[in-house]
């Protein structure tokens, strides 16, 4: 059942249903359409304009970017102090120096290219609008519960608690999306021991509360779109998770909030993006914060590709709670959330009116 427009005719809400499953159904994705050599986006594409505001960003303001070289060294203690000024300003930040070979980054993007580049009917035998299920090919998230859908195809691989079904995964990337996962696991550890260390944990208060042990990474195709100022590749949002580390091409569009104004994370070769998520927002009792980000709809001929992994705690029981961190707690700072299960996080996000995470747990 699709999100309606309180106010919009009958008539024009039956052709939207009818138009945006046809597009589902023709699996082709925004890929297909762009390809088309369509001139014009389909109307349920179009934003209205109060989410497509300021949508060029004119601020000079450069988001901080953290060398992380002799992080296990001498340098420990001025990174962890740059990474909790910048988890608790932005939000966001880019790092460098993390010890992925350049290689693999460039060698990881030209192999998710090349599945969104097979044909149709052979992408297509993995299209699959139900997340969670393993390994999916979808095209706008939220087409069905947006009352507008965004100009992104998306590939999902779920690749832990559970062990990944490698065989799931396109055989054209499977060795590289492989690979790159093992330098996220590795990548969000040292993250995680740098952000307890911020907080003034151990080293591996976070990870031993299995903050890093479930992943899901998701490959963001975002082509050229001919009307690029009506509609947006992802829209604003905070992301529901831990934390969130994300590799971008060259093609730039994704920007976070600063204050009122949207700020362009430049791509950088060789550098990653760091977001802190709605759940260690809660849990630090923000002392980070979790970014609000979007990415504008792509209006280069070249694709952009993005491919986020997002990290949560793997503990699922009714029993198993996360909150604010009896440590971080005090007369002077009270708990301001209450605590939750991860049953209670998902049913929020899929509920229909999945609204902010943060405000619905907020005391
Ligand atoms: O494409 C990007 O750079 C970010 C994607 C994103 O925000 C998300 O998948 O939640
Ligand atoms: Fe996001």
């Amino acid at each position: 059942m699709m999100t309606m427009n309180g106010d919009a005719p009958e008539e024009f809400e039956y052709d939207r249903a009818k138009e945006v499953k046809e597009f589902d159904e023709s699996k082709i994705g925004c890929k297909g359409l762009a390809d088309s050599g369509a001139t014009t986006i389909p109307r349920f594409f179009i934003h209205p304009p109060q989410s497509l505001q300021l949508a060029q960003s004119f601020s000079f303001h450069l988001i901080p970017t953290i060398d992380l070289s002799h992080a296990d060294s001498h340098r420990r203690s001025e990174i962890v102090h740059q990474i909790r000024e910048a988890s608790h300003t932005w939000g966001l930040f880019q790092i460098t120096h993390h010890g992925i070979p350049l290689c693999v980054f460039d060698d990881t993007i030209s192999a998710v290219r090349s599945f969104y580049e097979l044909p149709t009917g052979v992408k297509s035998q993995h299209y699959c609008r139900e997340m969670g299920c393993g390994v999916s090919f979808t095209t706008s998230t939220d087409l069905y519960r947006s009352n507008a859908a965004a100009w992104r195809d998306t590939l999902q691989v779920c690749v832990g608690p559970d062990p990944p079904k490698v065989d799931l995964i396109p055989e054209v990337c499977r060795r590289e999306v492989m690979e790159w996962d093992g330098h996220m696991r590795r990548m969000g550890k040292v993250l995680m021991g740098l952000l307890s260390e911020g907080l003034g944990l151990e080293r591996r208060g976070l990870e031993e509360m299995t903050c890093v042990d479930a992943s899901n990474l998701l490959v963001q195709y975002y082509p050229y779109c001919p009307q690029p100022d009506l509609t947006l590749g992802i829209k604003s949002h905070t992301d529901p998770v831990m934390l969130t580390i994300v590799l971008q091409n060259q093609v730039g569009g994704l920007q976070v909030k600063h204050g009122e104004e949207w700020v362009e994370v430049k791509p950088m070769h060789g550098g990653l993006v760091v977001n802190i998520g709605d759940l260690l927002q809660m849990i630090s009792n923000d002392q980070y914060k979790s970014a609000q980000h979007r990415v504008l709809a792509n209006p280069f001929r070249e694709t952009r590709i993005s491919i986020p992994v997002f990290f949560n705690p793997s503990k699922r029981g009714d029993t198993d709670f996360y909150g604010p961190l009896q440590e971080l707690l005090s007369d002077e700072k009270p708990a301001l959330y209450r605590n939750f299960t991860m049953g209670d996080v998902m049913g929020r996000i899929f509920s229909r009116e999945a609204g902010n995470l943060k405000n619905y747990f907020e005391l």
